[in-house]
Parts: structure tokens; sequence; C-alpha cells
């Protein structure tokens, strides 16, 4: 089951669901739309390692927009802050992004209950495309989740997407033992 916009407003209105900042405009009939944060990064090494710890540069989109390329993953990140605790929240695109040929994540939509912060997107493009911070980039929706839950994300001892940040993170694929 999905959360309806009026389940969201009150989910927010109890604090289950922070969304930082808030504008109701955003909610759709049951989602939330996210924009894209002034920070990208791409990684340093045009080859990276899953074993390794790929470092990226962050650098800030200026004013007048950034043309992305196809070729070249784009980490961004939204401008939203948010928490969920007690459902399990879905980055997906928006329409909107997917005419133009961008991407938002590679493969990874799902969040976890507790997960608090901003989202990581996972960006790439099908032609280049000119794209400016603050624009609408996607949307938060909101799963029921059944059963209870043993390890909130933000409790576990090897979260790692869960310190808090306005800017992209790279993958912590490194701290997997395999
Ligand atoms: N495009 C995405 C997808 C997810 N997340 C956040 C929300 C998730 O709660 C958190 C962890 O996502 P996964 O469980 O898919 O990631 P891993 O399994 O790699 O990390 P961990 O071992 O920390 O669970 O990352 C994000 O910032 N950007």
């Amino acid at each position: 089951m999905i959360l309806s916009d009026k389940r969201i407003l009150e989910e927010i209105e109890k604090g289950t669901i922070i969304i930082e900042p808030f504008d109701s405009s955003c909610l759709g009939t049951n989602s939330y739309d996210v924009h894209l944060g002034k920070y990208l990064a791409t990684y340093k090494s045009r080859v990276l390692d899953a074993k390794k710890h790929n470092e990226i540069e962050h650098f800030e989109i200026p004013k007048d927009g950034y043309v992305l390329h196809p070729g070249t993953l784009y980490l961004g990140v939204t401008l939203e802050y948010t928490e969920t605790h007690s459902h399990v929240p879905f980055l997906e695109g928006k329409s909107s992004t997917g005419r133009l040929g961008i991407d938002i994540h590679a493969t990874a939509g799902k969040g976890d209950v507790g997960f608090c912060n901003t989202w990581t997107l996972e960006i790439s493009v099908a032609q280049p495309v000119k794209i400016y911070a603050g624009m609408p980039i996607g949307q938060l929706i909101y799963f029921v989740v059944e059963g209870s839950i043993e390890t909130m994300y933000n409790r576990k001892d090897n979260a790692k997407y869960n310190n808090k940040t306005t800017k992209p993170v790279e993958s912590m694929m490194w701290k997997n033992v395999f």
C-alpha cells in the first residue's frame, strides 16, 4: 500500500515522516516531489574498483546550469533532508525528468525504515542535457511496512548512508566484506 497525499500530510503532522524543506504544493496524489540540491560529484578515477574506496570530487552547479553528458555517472543529492520512521520510502524519477532522458538512480530506489538523510542520486543521461539546482528531480513514495522491525536503519551499526550531509555520497561498497 502506498500512502496518499492526505496520509503523507498526517504522517508529517505526527512526525513519522520529516521532509525539510517542506512545501505542500510538492505533494502529488500519492507522492512528494523532491528537488536537485546544489552539489554534484563525479568519481576521480574513470575505472572504479568495487573492493576499494572510490573517491569523488564535489562541485557546485552554476546558477545558469550545468550540462550533463552521457558516459559519466554523476552523483547528485536531494535538496530535501528526509526522515522516515514508520514507512518504507522509495525514490522514483519523474515522468518529466525521464522524458528529458535523465535517470536519477542506477538501481537503488528503495530506502529503509529509519533512513534519516538527504538522498544521493545516481544520475545518468541519454543525451547532453542542462540541469539546474532546485529543479524538480524525483519523487518520494511511501509504502506501508508489514511486520515489526528489529533494527531500524538509523540504529544499524553498519548503516553506511545515514551520516547527515548536504552533498552526494560515494559508494561505500568497500565496507562490505566479500
Ligand atoms: N538512490 C538512493 C537509494 C537509497 N538511498 C539511501 C536510502 C537507504 O535507506 C540507504 C541505503 O540503501 P541500500 O540499503 O539500498 O544500500 P546498501 O545496502 O548499499 O547500504 P547499507 O548496507 O547501509 O544498507 O541509502 C539513497 O540515498 N539514494
